[in-house]
């Protein structure tokens, strides 16, 4: 079995008694492009944020031969643990280049940062090329737009050695033409590494999913195919309310297939 291999048994997440993540199990395998999605709250971030190590979980994930609960979130990192947020957090005083390369020495330590370079490491130019701002490398990371803003997140993660990524509404605010860049950015990673996206943007999703999670009240709710979760009446349910089930208003909000 390949050991980049993200299994969830029984994960669970409580605050306070109130339990955000009820025993989920899910798998994702390399290569997949899994989306999870969910009405609000349904526990998608939290979820995420328990894998990476921000909130504590029961249960166990296991990636990397390792079961990450209750492990710390540098030591998750380490293991090849990478996750964005729904704000990006990139430095916008500093370049798209100084961004990666800064990201890529939190993985290298301290002492090599220090050391005077004349050029960019390797893996700083290979993740600008990746996320397509090898031309922007000397721009301000202020003056991007939204979406260039979070692919160079998405690069600051890539240069960390990730090969499990985590993104968290990579798609919110942007244009159409940006979404689809997202997109193919993701279909890209995805043929080499493990990739879970949450997302609400439905259009996107069945786009570019390859299978879909789909999370209710802290549970797994549905799991298959874009059009196998589409066509689920559980599915439809959650997004649509019960009694509201004609043929129409489901394709409105799911898709065509439901
Ligand atoms: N730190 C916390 N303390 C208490 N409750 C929390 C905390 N974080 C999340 N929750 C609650 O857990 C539930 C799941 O939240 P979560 O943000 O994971 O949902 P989500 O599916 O990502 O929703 P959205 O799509 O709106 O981002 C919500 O009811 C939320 O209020």
């Amino acid at each position: 079995m390949n050991a980049d291999y993200l299994e969830l048994t029984n994960l669970t997440v409580s605050f306070d008694g109130f339990v955000a993540v009820d025993r989920v199990n899910m798998s994702v395998l390399p290569g997949d492009l899994r989306f999870l999605i969910g009405p609000n709250g349904a526990g998608k971030t939290t979820l995420i944020d328990a894998v990476s190590g921000l909130v504590p979980a029961t249960g166990t994930a296991r990636w990397a031969g390792e079961n990450l609960v209750g492990r710390k979130v540098h030591r998750i990192a380490r293991l090849g643990v990478g996750r964005t947020f729904q704000t990006a957090t990139v430095f916008e005083e500093l370049t798209v280049a100084q961004n990666l390369d800064i990201a890529a020495g939190a993985r290298r330590g301290l002492l090599t940062l220090a050391r005077r370079r004349t050029s960019l490491p390797e893996v700083v130019v290979k993740a600008m090329e990746t996320i397509g701002l090898t031309d922007l490398a000397d721009a301000l990371a202020g003056t991007l737009s939204h979406g260039q803003k979070q692919w160079l997140e998405i690069g600051m993660v890539l240069v960390q050695d990730a090969r499990l990524i985590m993104l968290d509404e990579p798609v919110a605010g942007m244009s159409a033409e940006e979404k689809d860049e997202t997109g193919r950015l993701l279909q890209r990673i995805a043929a080499d590494l493990t990739v879970v996206v949450v997302e609400h943007d439905m259009d996107f999703m069945r786009a570019f999913a390859t299978s879909v999670t789909v999370l209710h009240a802290g549970k797994v709710l549905a799991e298959g195919s874009v059009a196998q979760v589409q066509a689920d009446p559980r599915v439809q349910e959650v997004y649509l309310g019960p009694g509201e089930h004609s043929k129409a208003v489901a394709e409105a909000v799911l898709g065509e297939g439901a």
